[in-house]
């Protein structure tokens, strides 16, 4: 159950939590046309706490409804500064936010017409996504009997609502076979990405991760080929198979919510020695320590707030 805060900032206002409520006949909750974000603030090692690459999240909010053909009724200054102001009015040194763009209620049927474009920022208190052991001691991934979208069925680069209906199939049916995660392959049958995490492998310390074909352009993905590069290891966007994976080094997820999250075994073979490997829990140490300030080199990447 998600850790309630005081206020969520709805259409420009800072409403009570429970007061945030909408019309059953809300069109984004029958269709699914609607786009959101992942983000993550962390309290930083000078004391203060810091959004993590807020602008590049807010951009991409931006880019998603603009895929969907829907326009975002404020600026993104004004999403940037709500999200800042509503983490401050909840008085949260770290948590979870999610900015929600959606289509309103008035007209039905598929054509939106001229419903309400509305937007709601709410934010809470989220620890690791995959379970605290699951960072240090990796987690037990299943190949998914779903594919991840064709790119031409659902716009892949945009984090569209409806597109997580194949998340939640990939998801649930993962869990219910004893998994902790879904590998979902593209529609040609190579690596797409996880149910809410982009893919890395690592073999003979070449790092590699899917392109941006199917699947979304993670922040923390790009965060991560930056670090490793600048650690000086090669990187390559590059398609990969199932097989490869299974013979890998090592693999581990990303994202906002998952951070760096290690792959012990996919499909009942172990990955690597089955367990984190020497090039993720660097990858690993590095992201958390940038989130939290404490690499000079991105602290670019931090937007910083005081409660
Ligand atoms: C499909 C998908 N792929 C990759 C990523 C990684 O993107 P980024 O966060 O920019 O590195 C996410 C984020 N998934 C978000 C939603 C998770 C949820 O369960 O809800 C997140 O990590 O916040 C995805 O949903």
């Amino acid at each position: 159950m998600v850790q309630k805060a005081e206020k969520i900032w709805f259409d420009g206002e800072l409403v009570n939590w429970d007061d945030a409520q909408v019309h059953v006949l809300t069109h984004t909750l029958h269709y699914g046309a609607g786009v959101f974000e992942g983000i993550r603030a962390y309290a930083t090692v000078d004391g203060k706490s810091a959004v993590f690459r807020l602008r590049e999240h807010v951009v991409r909010l931006f880019d998603s409804a603009k895929i969907l053909g829907l326009t975002i009724p404020f600026t993104v200054e004004e999403i940037h500064d709500a999200i800042l102001e509503t983490l401050k009015v909840n008085g949260l040194k770290e948590g979870y936010i999610r900015p929600l763009v959606f289509i309103g209620d008035g007209a039905m049927g598929v054509h939106p017409g001229s419903n309400p474009i509305r937007v709601c920022i709410a934010t809470w208190p989220w620890g690791a996504y995959l379970g605290e052991e699951a960072l240090e001691k990796g987690i037990r991934v299943k190949t998914s009997s779903f594919n991840r979208h064709h790119v031409n069925v659902m716009m892949t680069k945009s984090k569209a609502c409806g597109n997580y209906v194949n998340s939640i199939l990939a998801k649930v049916e993962a869990v219910k076979d004893g998994y902790d995660e879904a590998l979902m392959l593209d529609t040609s049958g190579f690596v797409s990405e996880a149910t809410g995490e982009n893919i890395f492998i690592v073999k003979d310390n070449i790092i590699k991760t899917t392109p941006l074909t199917s699947v979304l352009p993670g922040i923390t993905r790009a965060s991560l080929m930056k670090v490793a590069r600048d650690l000086g290891y090669e990187v390559v966007e590059q398609l990969f198979t199932r097989d490869e994976l299974y013979i890998a080094d090592e693999a581990f997820f990303c994202g906002t919510a998952a951070e760096v999250t290690p792959i012990c075994e996919v499909d009942n073979r172990v990955i690597g020695e089955g367990k984190r490997g020497p090039v993720g829990t660097l990858l690993q140490k590095e992201y958390f320590n940038a989130v939290k300030g404490g690499n000079d080199k991105y602290k670019g990447w931090l937007d910083y707030y005081e409660i």
